[in-house]
């Protein structure tokens, strides 16, 4: 069966790679539906990563957040029809510590092979996960970005120290809003407060206990622990001042990616006997139990619809760039790409 894939093959290009589908394997076949474009892909869109990356990597399909209907699937595991969200990382050995997404020899779609930019996935069963047929489609085709968070608060939960009264946030983007969404959910005794930069950004945030403008944070605040949600050029920025304001003892979660190595204040770190640990991707574990808590708290769903931005029907090449473009423009959102191909 021949399939049409997506490249990118340079920065803002993308080109079209025919691919032969072999049927006669136990792989499912899903049809993306919608796409949801991460900052990621906007790296090799925008042809942000260094040179020699970009050497390596594309030409490549983008997009590792998507949903599809399954087309077929000879493993009878999933009826034709079914609703999927589609799990990018791609482990090939199995181990009983270290998680499957932080294996060096996993594969990880749309960084370093084919992601969802393609007319059919060809993928195994046990990398789809079933969603709700009625769920709200824009908001599932970006579960993937939900599931780090899921995956992070999780983390969180196993290394920060049990005294949890106050819990900071940095970053008043997609990633710090979903983390925020979704540790007021898994902790709502714990007291929750908000870091950014833009106080539109900030408003939006009704269910934090307080939110507040990096400029103008008040001597006295005090957090048990923290995660920064914020990345590239502002990295260094808000993991110092996470440092200056968390107690002794706490945790610092850190999700955003950063092209270059970030200089901490490693001796307040060593003073304060701090933790910090990274988190990167998720599995298909987190996966189910995002999905699992979309279903016990339905309210989650219309917080996230609330991320919402520009749902871009695609079609052609054309409308992709459209898409990439619209998202590099965005103020605040997740853009969503309906995909018809
Ligand atoms: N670990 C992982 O697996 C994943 C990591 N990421 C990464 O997480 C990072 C954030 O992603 P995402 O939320 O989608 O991006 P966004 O751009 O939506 O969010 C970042 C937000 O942080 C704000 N900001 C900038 N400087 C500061 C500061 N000093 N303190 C607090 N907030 C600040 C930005 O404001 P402004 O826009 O005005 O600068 C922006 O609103 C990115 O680096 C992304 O690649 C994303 C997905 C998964
Ligand atoms: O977005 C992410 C996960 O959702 C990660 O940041 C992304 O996978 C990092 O990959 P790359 O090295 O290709 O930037
Ligand atoms: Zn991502």
């Amino acid at each position: 069966m021949i399939n049409t894939v997506y490249q990118l093959v340079a920065p803002r290009r993308f080109e079209i790679k025919y691919s032969d589908i072999d049927l006669n394997n136990n792989k499912v076949i899903v049809r993306p539906t919608y796409l949801s474009i991460c900052n990621a892909d906007q790296r090799y869109y925008q042809g942000l990563r260094d040179a020699e990356i970009l050497r390596k990597k594309l030409p490549m399909a983008l997009i590792h957040e998507a949903i599809g209907e399954v087309v077929r699937d000879p493993s009878g595991n999933f009826k034709t029809g079914e609703l999927v969200v589609m799990v990018p990382n791609t482990p090939v050995e199995e181990d009983d510590i270290i998680a499957e997404n932080y294996l060096r020899s996993s594969k990880f779609r749309a960084s370093g092979f084919d992601g969802f930019m393609q007319e059919y996935v060809e993928i195994t069963p046990d990398r789809l996960v079933r969603l709700p047929q009625d769920i709200d489609r824009t908001v599932a085709a970006f579960t993937e970005i939900v599931s780090v968070s899921v995956h992070a608060i999780g983390r969180f939960d196993k290394i920060a120290h049990k005294r949890r009264n106050v819990i900071g946030i940095w970053g008043d983007g997609n990633l710090g809003y979903i983390t925020a969404v979704f540790f007021k959910t898994m902790f709502p005794e714990t007291k929750l407060y908000i870091f950014g930069v833009n106080p539109d950004k900030l408003q939006d945030f009704t269910f934090a206990d307080a939110t507040f403008t990096v400029e103008h944070i008040p001597e006295d605040v005090k957090i048990d622990h923290a995660f920064e949600c914020v990345g590239g050029a502002g990295s260094g920025k808000a993991i110092n001042q996470i440092i200056d304001y968390i107690n002794p003892e706490g945790t610092i979660s850190i999700l955003g990616v950063s092209e270059y190595p970030v200089p901490i204040n490693t001796r307040m770190v060593l003073e304060k006997g701090l933790r910090i640990f990274g988190s990167s991707r998720s599995g298909v574990a987190d996966f189910e139990k995002t999905v699992a808590l979309y279903k016990s708290n339905p309210e989650i769903i219309n917080y996230l619809s609330n991320i919402v931005g520009a749902v871009v029907p695609v079609r052609t090449i054309e409308d992709m760039k459209k898409a990439f473009e619209m998202d590099i423009q965005k103020a605040f959102g997740k853009t969503i790409m309906m995909w018809d191909k």
